[in-house]
């Protein structure tokens, strides 16, 4: 397949790309290196553009193309910066993504496979998050993955196009190689926080938000996937676009929660060393226990992580954080 990776110079879409590369597909990504690294596109031509720029994404799907499947990784996620700033992630999160489908339209693309996000459900209402869920999104990120999810099935219905939203519980770890990783700046995401805290040269304090909540340990609950993961679950929506005709969505997760204490304490043995940390306020809008339910993924896109252990997966960011290479 030739594939077009909006977003690919990011964290979760450069470990797309290799994983892309590794099968034998041809992979072309965009991005405006706004929180990518121009270092991470390795295995795809590069060109540096907005998905704002609706021209210019026209040019590229009719120059570059045409392209057996569209994969669309674009977007501010940051939740407390998306309630400072909502007309940032509602114009890049939404007019973005428009201006891609009306590209998509206008040049006879019709298959895209969508990041979003468990924040389209708000807080949960049950302990394992289906399809089914209520999706109440609690802050403008959220809201803004909602909007295009219900944008995607109304342009199946008007023009053809078919796509595949991946909800995405707590995506983490990196390339087993190390040739990739995460790095966000500012970053948010708590099993990179722990790792920082215990290098040397980039030590960070770490900080638990909260260790009041209804939890056994007081702390909050997540459902912690690999990239790597996460990409043979891309590549499959791929694959079952090119066969199914429809708008689909599928929630992403292992199945399985870990409190932050339960993180660091596998990050303890992880690196071998003690990680300090201080207990801070609740940090806002943080559910108290977020996991999946992924059979829908499992069964019909007959998609199997591997990573299953946390451990393993802390280790691979470990292996990343100790020589990230940009
Ligand atoms: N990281 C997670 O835990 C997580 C969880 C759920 C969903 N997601 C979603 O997955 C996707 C990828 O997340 P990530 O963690 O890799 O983020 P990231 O910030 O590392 O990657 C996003 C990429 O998109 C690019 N980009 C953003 N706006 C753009 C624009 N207007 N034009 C061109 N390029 C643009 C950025 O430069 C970056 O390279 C996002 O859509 C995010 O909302 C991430
Ligand atoms: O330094 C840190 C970082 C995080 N946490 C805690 O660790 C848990 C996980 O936090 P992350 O920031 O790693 O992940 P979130 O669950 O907040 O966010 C993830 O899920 C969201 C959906 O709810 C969005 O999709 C978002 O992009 C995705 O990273 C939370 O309880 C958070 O309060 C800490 O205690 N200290």
């Amino acid at each position: 397949m030739k594939v077009l990776v909006l977003g690919g110079a990011g964290y979760i879409g450069s470990h797309i790309c290799k994983a892309l590369t590794l099968i034998g597909h041809q992979s072309v990504v965009i991005d405006n290196l706004s929180t990518g690294h121009r270092e991470a596109v390795k295995w795809s031509q590069f060109v540096e553009t907005d998905i704002l720029d609706s021209a210019k994404l026209i040019s590229i799907l009719q120059h570059a193309g045409p392209f057996d499947l569209i994969m669309h990784f674009c977007a501010k996620s940051l939740v407390g910066e998306s309630v400072q700033n909502p007309a940032l992630y509602y114009r890049n999160n939404v007019s973005g993504t428009l201006n891609l489908l009306d590209a998509m339209v206008a040049t006879g693309h019709d298959k895209l496979v969508f990041s979003s996000t468990a924040a389209v459900f708000g807080m949960p209402a049950q302990t394992l998050i289906d399809e089914q869920h209520s999706r109440l999104p609690i802050n403008p990120y959220g809201q803004s993955k909602k909007m295009i999810e219900d944008v995607l099935g109304d342009y199946h219905h008007a023009y053809g196009i078919r796509s595949v939203a991946l909800r995405y519980f707590n995506a983490c770890g990196a390339d087993p190689e190390g040739e990739i990783g995460e790095r966000h700046d500012p970053e948010t995401h708590l099993i990179p926080n722990i790792l920082k805290s215990v290098i040397a040269d980039k030590a960070s304090a770490l900080k638990v938000f909260g260790d009041n909540y209804p939890t056994p340990d007081g702390t909050c609950i997540r459902d912690y996937i690999h990239v790597n993961d996460l990409a043979s679950a891309h590549i499959l929506a791929g694959e079952y676009l090119q066969q199914h005709d429809g708008a689909f969505a599928f929630n992403l997760g292992n199945g399985n929660g870990f409190s932050v204490l339960e993180v660091i304490e596998a990050a303890k043995q992880v690196v071998q060393q003690n990680i300090a940390y201080t207990i801070e306020p609740p940090r806002a809008g943080d559910p108290s226990v977020l996991v999946a339910n992924s059979t829908m993924a499992r069964e019909t896109l007959e998609w199997q992580p591997k990573f299953t252990e946390i451990e393993s997966i802390i280790a691979t960011a470990w292996t990343w954080h100790q020589n990230e290479k940009f």
